[in-house]
């Protein structure tokens, strides 16, 4: 493991692990802001992210609302980059785009506006479980024409993740729950 990634992993283990709608849901600052998440692990995500991305190939980064959106900041802010929040409430413009999300445990309507036909984008999350947020936000991005040049999330759950899905999905930590304990997969 990146050894800059060693505090957010201590902290994981450590995290409470809730049922919600069947699903295993850990509470972690970075999935869901409670507890507090420490400045120096947002900044060491947003550092190895940077390191993964070539930003010189990227126009705009897009999170989806509401746990992309601090660590979509923090890294627009490490490499100096636009960012795009995919929202949960509808604007109405004429060119936004409605996809339907569906994550491991909800759903919910997503809308994508402020990315134009050509723009070379870099999607940002916080995890990625089931897959059905990634999906719903690509889809989005292609109806655009947008070009998905990469697609990276803090944590990818093991145990949920559905691999057939259409882009690769770069994470930084593998986890999965077991035993009502968020463990780190090697
Ligand atoms: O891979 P999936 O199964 O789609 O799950 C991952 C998504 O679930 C959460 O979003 P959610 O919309 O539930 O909540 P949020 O508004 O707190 O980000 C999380 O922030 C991811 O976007
Ligand atoms: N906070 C969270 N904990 C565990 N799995 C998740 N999948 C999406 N959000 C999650």
């Amino acid at each position: 493991m990146d050894p800059t990634l060693e505090p957010l992993a201590r902290s994981l283990r450590e995290a409470p692990v809730v049922e919600r709608n069947g699903y295993d849901y850990f509470v972690h600052g970075v999935t869901d802001g409670i507890p507090p998440v420490e400045p120096d692990v947002l900044r060491a995500i947003a550092d190895a992210i940077a390191e993964r991305i070539d930003p010189a190939s990227v126009d705009k980064l897009v999170a989806p609302e509401a746990m992309g959106i601090h660590h979509g900041t923090a890294l627009a802010l490490a490499v100096d980059l636009p960012m795009v929040v995919v929202r949960k409430r509808e604007y109405g413009f004429p060119d936004e785009v409605a996809v339907h999300q569906e994550t491991s445990y909800g759903d919910d309507e997503l809308y994508l506006n402020g990315v134009d036909v050509g723009d070379r984008v870099v999607v940002i999350d916080d995890v990625f479980s089931s897959g059905g947020t990634v999906e719903a936000v690509c889809d989005a991005l292609e109806t655009v024409e947008a070009d998905i040049v990469d697609v990276v999330t803090v944590l990818r759950r093991v145990d949920a993740a559905d691999d057939d899905i259409s882009h690769e999905v770069t994470s930084l930590l593998d986890v999965r729950v077991e035993d009502g304990k968020v463990v780190i997969v090697d």
